[in-house]
């Protein structure tokens, strides 16, 4: 018997975990659920947005469905109680540094995409994203100047270690797919991105049948919009990932469509699972969240966490035809409701 950690956390993240585990459920696989307060619904439990039980339950469990945090009144709390932090503290923690984020558009999605449809056909990519290093976990703060003026500062930094991790997931991950590996980063400006490029050259000489490019991250933005069908793996920093995969998605039709796995390696291990998205306060609580990104954060889970390789594809071919079919939330340009839409992806499992 398996365990999975539901994290349903806040907003919008409740309601869209609710219906991945209808799923998951479905299945009828030998795996029970637990669930476990965070972000500001841990603050409020616990007064701590990692509440203690909830961090022995995220280490105990074979895997983690989570939602999404963020504290409905803004960012009223001190840093330190912020709900962002139980994310950040369970990446890191975890040490879950391979972010996957695949996107891709599924078929009839073309009228949901930013992009002109033959452009939008063209999108099937990993964003594979570091997650535990850069300006996220460096050295910050607020100072005074010596002239009185107040100083914040977030240190970027990456040792060569950090770097050819990730760099040996991505080729790994090129290998597997169409041998196309683009690294991105900012190593015109940034010492961090030098090493960065330097390492990830020193690691391609291990992977001669790995077409290995480089590109700006500024550079890489624009390409995104103007012809995505370029890309397979794009590896990339914390911070230009983070960015990267949220413009992607509406390149794929809705940021409700992104998933992601945390990963640190390759299979059979406990990551953590969740749509790219965050708690969308401004929809929260009214049934109009897409459950797509978490249906197929599930789909991940079952294929990296649980060695379920048919019914991670059986759910991802079950999203594919509701949309087939025609079910859409608002964000895809549609009337149904988050339940609704849980309904047709169970209907066509
Ligand atoms: N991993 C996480 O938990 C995570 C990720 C991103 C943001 N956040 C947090 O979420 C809060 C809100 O952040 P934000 O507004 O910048 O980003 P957001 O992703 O929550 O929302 C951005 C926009 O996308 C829409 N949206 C997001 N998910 C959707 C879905 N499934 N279906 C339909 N529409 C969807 C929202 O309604 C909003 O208009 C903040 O507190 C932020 O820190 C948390
Ligand atoms: C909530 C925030 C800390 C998080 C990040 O920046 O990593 C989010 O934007 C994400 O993409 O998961
Ligand atoms: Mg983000």
């Amino acid at each position: 018997m398996k365990t999975i950690a539901i994290l349903a956390g806040d907003g919008i993240g409740p309601e869209v975990t609710a219906e991945a585990r209808r799923i998951l459920e479905a299945l009828n696989l030998d795996i029970t659920f637990e669930e476990g307060a965070i972000g500001y619904a841990g603050y409020v439990a616990a007064g701590h947005p990692l509440p203690p039980a909830t961090w022995e339950l995220a280490k105990r469990a074979d895997a983690i469905l989570f939602g999404a945090v963020g504290d409905p009144r803004g960012d009223a709390l001190d840093r330190a109680l912020r709900p962002e932090q139980a994310i950040l503290g369970l990446r890191k923690q975890l040490g879950l540094f391979a972010n996957l984020r695949p996107a891709t558009l599924f078929p009839g999605l073309e009228d949901a995409s930013a992009l002109r449809p033959e452009v939008a056909r063209e999108i099937d990519m990993v964003i594979l994203r570091e997650l535990t290093g850069d300006v996220y976990f460096g050295e910050k703060g607020l100072r005074t100047t010596a002239d009185g003026k107040r100083e914040g500062y977030d240190v970027m930094s990456y040792n060569e270690e950090e770097v050819r991790r990730i760099a040996v997931v991505g080729f790994e991950m090129a290998k597997r797919r169409k041998n196309k590996l683009c690294s991105v980063d900012k190593a015109n400006v940034l010492e961090t991105s030098q090493l960065w490029r330097d390492v990830v050259i020193e690691l391609s000489k291990d992977y001669p049948e790995v077409a290995l490019t480089h590109m700006y991250v500024d550079n890489a933005a624009m390409q995104l919009v103007r012809n995505p069908g370029q890309f397979d793996v794009i590896v990339t920093g914390n911070l230009f990932g983070d960015i990267l995969s949220d413009q992607a998605s509406m390149c794929a039709g809705s940021i409700g469509m992104l998933p992601s796995a945390s990963l640190r390696a390759w299979s059979g291990d406990n990551g953590l699972y969740e749509p790219i998205h965050g708690s969308a306060p401004d929809i929260a609580g009214q049934g109009k969240a897409n459950p797509c990104a978490t249906i197929l954060s599930a789909a991940m889970l079952l294929r990296h966490s649980l060695d379920l390789h048919d019914e991670a594809a059986r759910v991802e071919a079950a999203v594919s035809a509701a949309l087939k079919g025609g079910a859409r939330t608002a964000d895809l340009g549609g009337t149904m409701t988050t339940a609704a839409m849980g309904d047709a992806v169970l209907a066509a499992l």
